[in-house]
């Protein structure tokens, strides 16, 4: 059975789609998205698993249909398994529809398995090369042979992989067709996504290693023909077909191309805040009033409600300028992308 969208922003979208980071903490230091040295959070300002199991099925009874599992890296959070089994009731009521995850893909050779049992089916991997020094100076800490192996383990679970590629200029600029070739070779869904100015990462170059979505879709057109497709999966990416190879390749542009008019999904970080929007900085904090009503959801749902009421048309992202505007000081690790 699923429920009726109750969660209506000021914009009239239906809010079905909740974003979760289960944790801020990752193996990686993927260049773009963390500091090599981080500062994490006590463990005593994280939800606890049972607190994220509340949360979640707050939502999943105001209408949310997907949920998607993200961090830091999701899978390094102890115990996070039985989040997963316990989200699956869920899935077999019929009030959930997907419950999926965003993954470096370093633990999947242990967990995937356990992923497909607790009724996942789909998975995104983010890889951003298939050279392994290129792997490791973009991940900093990552070897790329142990993301392969995750895949395959993956792919032997049942699970349908789409890998997610950071479109980096001068860095994977050259592995367009490498890529696209793997994941054709592979039978794998293929996403280019633009990198966003989020965190305060230092020295990195924002506008240097901006590579704009509609150049890397011009470079594809030298070789392969591309047809849009007009089929989304409730997410962000436009999608085209190849149609030499017959595969499907994903643009998510949210510089380029802003697809914030049909925006349906909020996120939650691993403490409990709720933002409302990826590029802007406005959140609600609902883990204290939940904990404030052990027995009582009436606060926490009105809460939630509260915030979806001040969701904003889109973000600010802009790379026109040398700094660019709309940079939002948290990292994309605090909210899971
Ligand atoms: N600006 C913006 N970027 C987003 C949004 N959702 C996802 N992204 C970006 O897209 C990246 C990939 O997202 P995924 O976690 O793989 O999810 P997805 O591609 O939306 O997957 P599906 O839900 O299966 O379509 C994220 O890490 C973000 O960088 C969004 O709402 N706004
Ligand atoms: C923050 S990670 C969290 C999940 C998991 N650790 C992973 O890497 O898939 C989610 C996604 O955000 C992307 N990402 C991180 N920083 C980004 C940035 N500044 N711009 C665009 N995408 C970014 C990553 O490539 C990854 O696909
Ligand atoms: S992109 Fe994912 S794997 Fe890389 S540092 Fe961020 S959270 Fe970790
Ligand atoms: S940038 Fe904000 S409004 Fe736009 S799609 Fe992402 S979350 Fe939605």
């Amino acid at each position: 059975m699923s429920n009726a969208p109750r969660l209506i922003d000021p914009f009239a979208r239906a809010i079905t789609y909740l974003r979760v980071s289960v944790t801020d903490r990752c193996d990686f230091r993927c260049v773009y998205c963390m500091a090599e040295h981080m500062t994490f959070l006590p463990k005593k300002e994280l939800l606890t698993l049972e607190e994220l199991d509340r949360m979640c099925s707050t939502f999943i009874g105001l209408g949310v249909e997907k949920l998607r599992i993200t961090g830091g890296e999701p899978l390094v959070r102890r115990g996070i398994m039985t989040f997963f089994d316990a989200m699956s009731r869920h899935l077999d009521s019929g009030a959930l529809k997907e419950l999926t995850v965003t993954t470096n893909g370093s633990q999947l050779d242990r967990f995937a398995s356990d992923l497909y049992a607790a009724g996942v089916r789909r998975i995104n991997v983010s890889l951003d090369t298939l050279d392994a020094a290129k792997f490791q100076r973009v991940t900093r800490w990552g070897r790329l042979e142990q993301v392969l192996s995750g895949i395959d383990a993956a792919r032997n679970a049942g699970l349908r992989v789409k890998i997610n590629t950071v479109a980096l200029k001068g860095f994977n600029e050259d592995e367009l067709f490498a890529l696209t070739e793997w994941c054709a070779r592979e039978d794998m869904d293929l996403t280019f996504i633009e990198v966003m100015p989020m965190g305060d990462l230092g020295n990195e170059d924002r506008v240097g290693q901006y590579w704009s979505l509609d150049d890397l879709r011009a470079d594809l057109a030298t070789r392969y023909t591309l047809t849009d497709l007009a089929e989304r999966t409730g997410g962000p990416a436009r999608y085209v077909r190849l149609n030499e190879t017959g595969q499907k390749i994903g643009f998510i542009t949210p510089l380029t191309h802003n697809f914030c008019e049909s925006c349906n999904r909020v996120r939650m970080t691993c403490t409990g805040d709720l933002f409302m929007c990826l590029g802007q900085e406005d959140n609600a904090s609902l883990r204290d009033i939940m904990r404030a009503h052990p027995e009582d959801d009436a606060p926490l749902i009105r809460a939630i409600e509260a915030a979806i009421a001040r969701k904003p048309e889109g973000h600010d992202f802009d790379y026109s300028r040398q700094k660019p505007d709309g940079q939002v000081s948290r990292h994309m690790s605090h909210t899971g992308g």
